[in-house]
């Protein structure tokens, strides 16, 4: 809507030309008096002008009438625009001028405090507040204020400032009003208040707030000036004053949703307590809009805990996963959904993505958030008041058939040994005994050499070794090594001297060697204790128990059964109907039923548990060696296992380490790839001769986890300059058709140690032509390997010589061909054997011996002292001196 200028020139009693030259001095682009204004700018002006007008009729209506009054003719002899202030209108401008200032400074103070909390009080009371100054007259609130001339963007009002034309009634703005309203004023920083909306009509509530925002106020016109009252008004002096917006305060409060920093004030909080208000508001309150999450570093915290899987991270940092996977490869890392990344780089695009990344590695406490994974045992699982005594666990170490099995199955009343195959204890087993009311915890362990990691293993987890030395045998290269893991176990050491029943048995020897190799016997007065038993026999047995159990009391051997529990496996297999399957030592705490094991990558609900002799166990405290069922997989010898929360996370956690073995395992062959890159010529003649180099490919099969590892250490340590042997893949457990497909496919053979044949195998291994060997016997089975390996190359040819003879007389038959007449002076002279003609030392001719004769006749042989006439086949150009060799060819067995 727009007003024409003589229109509005009409209804403010201008001229036009007047008004246009006015309107063009505040910027108007107007013409003629038929050019238009908006509406806003009008009425701003008809307010200013209606303010004005009744100026002179300001002083009192009443009075008006009286026509006697002597200045009135001259009032409108005054030029336009021109009025007469009165004495009392310049004293109250005076105050108003001291008290502006004085908000000023206040405003400037406080708007500087105000400015940092930057939020806005509200406006509008400060309007409400305001008690008018002098109002000339009584003010009808007439008429809806109209809209501020501020809030437009062209303000007319906002010009040069203009010159009071009504006289005193021009007083009464809001300016004054603000200045009234100092706190509020002063609180309000500016751009709290721009677009703030007053309490009148919401369009018009800027004025209120530019007069509060411009101190100036009184020379802002349009700002300043109160609302016009409609038309009528100008004529008359109904001037508006501030008051009209008060009655309004309640009015429709701008909804609060603009939310920026200059957002609505909040209608009620309002003036009086805005100091108040502010101060706390700049430290705590946020401005609305604003989320509790801007913290400093805007960053979002994100807790993950490594391996980083592509997938899963990809979801915590709202990403999808392809955006991620193309990201990563903008970094030249390429990776699939489930794969894992490093955590720096992790680090970088979560960085990238506003987000902070918190690791938490696994076993590691959070001291921060407490929100790492919690601890599988509390931390005062050690603490001495939950420990109680516990067994001893011992291990029998010892050299190859010095009587270990013997002594264990004595100490087990038990008949263990004749159930071993080739009379050798083939893997660890675990038993416990009770003596004199006390429980004592055995761990057998094979004596074989390609059995030494087992036997490393057992004096791992053992306190006691018990080194078993045959008195008639004395110390061999395996007691050797058993005492070096005993020693390296930090065990400690008895000394069974078995067999003194044997003949030939020599304790004295057996000590003297004690004594050389640092461990003197306690009656050589050494600290080792000794005892002489007879396996066998059982002589002495309950000394060495006495004596077991006198060490644990020395070690005070103590541990909390309260705890989870957790332990080592000492082996595993798979058993028929029952699956994988892993006798266990339990370290801490108490293994139970149903309980929840981890094991590297494998994971356990406990099903069954169940001792040496097959009874079925509940709970196993610890130092109790069980059998546990129930695994996801054969859990590896030798590793640690502890309880997990429940199942799920046990899994969990076994994928894990999975993925991060995976991991591991992909960076080492990238660095081996990346190493190979840098061969030498050497090493490129070192792989070429490797290629030409035959390969025996081998799949491993055995009964236990422990023994398919001893297998394949014994089957890695078979030298060869002419054969690798290559281990494609082991297992435990029978062997069955996916070996005989995978031995197929990677031209293997298979190697079976302890295990027998799936259904059906046989015959598959027949169609493939695949070669299985097997045995119960370890050193057995090594020498089918090393014979399969020697196949592989090819025959080697030898020449032997069987005879010679010397040539004495040349003997023409017929016209064309002669015959050597020899002497055999070596050996003897087959026919058809390969002969050599030599002279003078130098080879002649070779080829076979076609004709022998004696005298006339044919003969096979001619044994040496006899003569004969030799032809060899094509040639009969002999010599007498000449020297005719026989040799035989042997095809014999290429070696390794
Ligand atoms: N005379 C005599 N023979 C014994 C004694 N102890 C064991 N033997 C015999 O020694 C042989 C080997 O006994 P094992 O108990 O199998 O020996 P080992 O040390 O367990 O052997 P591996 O299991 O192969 O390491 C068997 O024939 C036993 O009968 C003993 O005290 N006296």
């Amino acid at each position: 809507m727009s007003v024409r200028i003589h229109q509005l020139s009409k209804d403010i009693g201008m001229e036009n030309k007047e008004l246009i030259a006015l309107l063009k001095s505040r910027g108007f682009e107007v013409k003629s008096a038929s050019s238009t204004i908006d509406n806003i700018s009008a009425d701003a002006l008809r307010e200013e002008y209606a303010t004005e007008a009744p100026e002179p009729e300001a002083p009192k209506t009443e009075e008006a009438s009286a026509p006697a009054e002597p200045d009135a003719p001259a009032a409108p002899k005054l030029p336009e625009g021109v009025f007469v202030k009165s004495v009392a209108d310049i004293e109250r401008e005076h105050e108003e001028k001291a008290a502006k200032a004085e908000a000023e400074k206040a405003a400037k103070a406080e708007a500087e405090k105000a400015a940092q909390a930057a939020k806005a009080p509200k406006p509008a009371e400060p309007v409400k507040a305001v008690t008018p100054p002098p109002a000339p007259k009584p003010v009808s609130p007439a008429g809806p204020p109209k809209p501020p001339a501020g809030g437009p963007p062209k303000p007319p009002a906002g010009g040069p400032p203009r010159p009071p034309v009504g006289g005193p009634p021009k007083a009464p703005k809001p300016s004054t009003a603000a200045v009234g309203t100092k706190p509020p004023a002063a609180a309000i920083p500016p751009q709290a208040v721009v677009g703030v909306k007053p309490a009148s009509t919401p369009p018009a509530a800027a004025i209120p707030a530019k007069a509060v925002v411009a101190p100036k106020s009184v020379e802002t016109p349009a700002a300043s000036k109160p609302p016009v009252a409609p038309k009528p008004a100008a004529a008359k002096p109904p001037v508006t004053p501030p008051t009209p917006p008060a009655p309004k305060p309640a009015g429709p409060p701008k909804p609060p949703a603009a939310p920026t920093p200059a957002g609505p004030p909040k209608p009620p909080a309002a003036a009086k307590p805005v100091e108040k208000e502010a101060a706390p508001a700049a430290d705590t309150a946020l401005p609305e809009g604003e989320t509790a999450e801007a913290p400093e570093s805007g960053l979002k915290k994100i807790h993950i805990k490594p391996p980083i899987v592509v997938r899963d991270f990809a979801g915590e940092i709202g990403l999808k996963p392809f955006k991620l996977i193309s990201e990563l490869m903008e970094l030249g890392i390429f990776a699939s959904m489930n794969q894992t990344i490093e955590e720096n780089v992790a680090v970088q695009i979560a960085t990238r993505h506003g987000c902070e990344l918190e690791i938490h590695h696994r076993g590691e406490q959070n001291e921060q958030t407490g929100s790492a994974k919690p601890k599988v045992e509390k931390p005062d699982d050690d603490d001495p008041k939950f420990l109680k005594p516990r067994p001893p666990v011992v291990c029998i170490l010892g050299h190859v058939d010095h009587g270990k099995t013997t002594l264990l199955d004595t100490i087990r009343k038990a008949n263990v040994v004749s159930g071993e195959a080739g009379g050798i204890t083939q893997h660890i087993g675990a038993y416990q005994i009770e003596h004199n009311g006390q429980k004592i915890s055995f761990i057998d362990t094979p004596g074989h050499a390609a059995f030494s990691m087992m036997r490393e293993r057992g004096a791992n987890v053992t306190d006691v070794s018990i080194l078993v030395v045959a008195a008639d045998d004395a110390f061999k290269p395996q007691t050797d090594e058993a005492l070096k893991f005993a020693k390296e176990a930090n065990n400690a050491i008895i000394v069974a001297i078995n067999k003194i029943d044997a003949k030939g048995a020599n304790v004295d020897r057996v000590k003297q060697q004690m004594q050389e190799k640092g461990i003197a016997p306690e009656d050589w007065g050494g600290e080792t204790i000794a005892v002489e038993v007879s396996a066998l026999k059982g002589t002495n047995i309950d000394d060495l128990l006495d004596m077991i159990l006198l060490q644990a009391e020395v070690l005070e051997l103590q541990a909390n059964p309260s705890c989870p529990a957790s332990g080592t496996i000492i082996e595993s297999q798979v058993e028929q109907g029952r699956g994988a399957t892993a006798t266990v030592i339990v370290e801490r705490g108490t293994l139970k039923r149903g309980d929840a094991l981890l094991c590297g990558e494998v994971y356990c609900r406990v099903k069954t548990m169940t001792d040496a002799d097959g009874k079925v166990l509940k709970a196993a405290p610890p130092a109790t060696p069980v059998k546990v069922t129930g695994w996801s997989d054969v859990p590896a010898s030798g590793t640690k296992f502890n309880t997990e929360k429940n199942e799920k996370t046990a899994k969990r956690n076994a994928e894990e380490n999975m993925q991060v073995r995976k991991l591991h395992d992909a960076a080492r062959a990238q660095q081996k790839n990346s190493e190979g890159g840098a061969a030498t010529i050497d090493d490129l003649f070192a792989a070429i001769e490797n290629q030409q180099k035959k390969c025996l490919r081998v799949i491993v099969k055995s009964d236990v986890h422990g023994s398919t590892e001893a297998l394949v250490q014994a089957l890695k340590e078979i030298e060869s300059t002419k054969v690798d042997l290559e281990v494609i893949s082991k297992g435990v457990g029978h062997i069955t058709k996916n070996d005989i497909t995978l031995a197929s496919a990677g031209g293997a053979m298979v190697v079976g140690f302890n295990v027998k044949l799936d259904n059906g195998v046989q015959s598959l291994a027949k169609h493939h032509d695949i070669r299985i060997v097997q045995h119960a016997i370890i050193y057995e089975l090594i020498d089918q390997v090393e014979e399969a390996m020697a196949d592989l190359l090819d025959a080697e040819y030898t020449e032997k010589k069987t005879g010679a003879a010397e040539v004495r007389q040349v003997f023409s038959v017929g016209k064309t061909r002669n015959v050597a007449g020899c002497m055999v002076t070596e050996g003897s002279i087959k026919r058809n054997c390969i002969a050599r003609l030599m002279r003078g030392g130098q080879l002649i001719h070779e080829s076979k011996i076609d004709t022998l004769k004696r005298f006339k006749d044919d003969v096979k042989e001619v044994r040496a002292g006899y003569e004969c006439g030799i032809n060899v086949a094509g040639y009969d150009d002999y010599q007498e001196g000449d020297h005719i060799e026989c040799f035989a060819v042997e095809e014999q067995r290429p070696s390794l």
